[in-house]
């Protein structure tokens, strides 16, 4: 079994062991639920935007303990000041260290900045709770999903006026995940089942990725320059985690590459 494969049956679990705590219609009643959603896909696009989704992540399968020193709402906080286009906060805490809590945490203390719920989604009553959470954005993972359940849980999703950020790795993943439900396509320069991280998967598949969406290039990203290729190859979006959060301070590590990311353009 992969990791991929260990953390979607630990998931499936977790999910229906969430349903018999808390049922959907129950849900619907958190405060959450009914506020108005803000969009990545406008806030990435918006004129002097910085394009980079900033994460909090505690943890991870590939590189163990990240950080577990500094609080969500401070890093979060610090994270939009710093010009952060959005947050995705990572709600798996078995593999990622992450909850419910963290995200809420960072919703309240970010009224206006777009948060994405970076988890594993297996089930549709996830993305119930992404909303009552206070969540903008879902992560779909396409090296999980049958191209039916993508479907379904984009079409959800967006019933619910949530955005999808829709994660492929490959060519067979691109094409499987297309559906007119997606505004933003995230490629993910880390192999989940083996960790190997390249920046050529984005190169690669950018050209493949249609232009009524917007692309979204995630992990192992670090240098201005890096992210000043990406953009010239088409990327709007930058999802930065690691770079940020192993630092004590990740807000600065953000703000310094917001000031290199300047310094780049001219
Ligand atoms: O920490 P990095 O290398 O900057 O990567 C961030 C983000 O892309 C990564 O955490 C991620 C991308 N897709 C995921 C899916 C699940 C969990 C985590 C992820």
């Amino acid at each position: 079994m992969n990791i991929l494969e260990k953390i979607v049956l630990h998931k499936k679990k977790e999910v229906a062991q969430a349903k018999a705590n808390i049922s959907a219609k129950e849900l619907e009643l958190f405060p959450a639920f009914g506020r108005k959603v803000n969009s990545l896909s406008a806030s990435l696009l918006a004129e002097g935007s910085s394009g980079i989704i900033a994460e909090f992540k505690r943890k991870s399968p590939s590189k163990g303990t990240i950080n577990d020193k500094v609080l969500v709402q401070d890093v979060t906080a610090a994270y939009s000041a710093a010009g952060a286009a959005g947050l995705s906060v990572l709600t798996d805490e078995e593999f990622f260290g992450g909850n419910a809590d963290d995200l809420q945490l960072a919703r309240k203390s970010n009224p206006r900045t777009p948060v994405l719920r970076k988890d594993f989604i297996v089930d549709e009553y996830q993305i119930l709770e992404a909303k009552a959470w206070g969540a903008d954005v879902i992560l779909l993972i396409a090296a999980c999903l049958t191209p039916e359940e993508i479907r379904k849980y984009a079409a959800t999703a967006r019933s619910l006026g949530l955005e999808v950020l829709m994660e492929v790795h490959d060519e067979e993943e691109l094409t499987r995940s297309l559906t007119p439900d997606l505004n933003l396509i995230g490629v993910n320069n880390r192999n989940l089942k083996t960790f190997e991280v390249s920046i050529e998967t984005s190169l690669r598949l950018v050209e493949q990725i249609p232009d009524t969406v917007v692309k979204v290039s995630e992990s192992g990203l670090s240098s201005a320059e890096t992210i000043r290729q990406l953009h010239t190859a088409g990327y709007r979006g930058f999802l930065i985690g690691e770079n940020f959060m192993k630092t004590p301070h990740p807000g600065q590590a953000l703000s310094d590459l917001v000031g290199a990311l300047q310094q780049v353009t001219i």
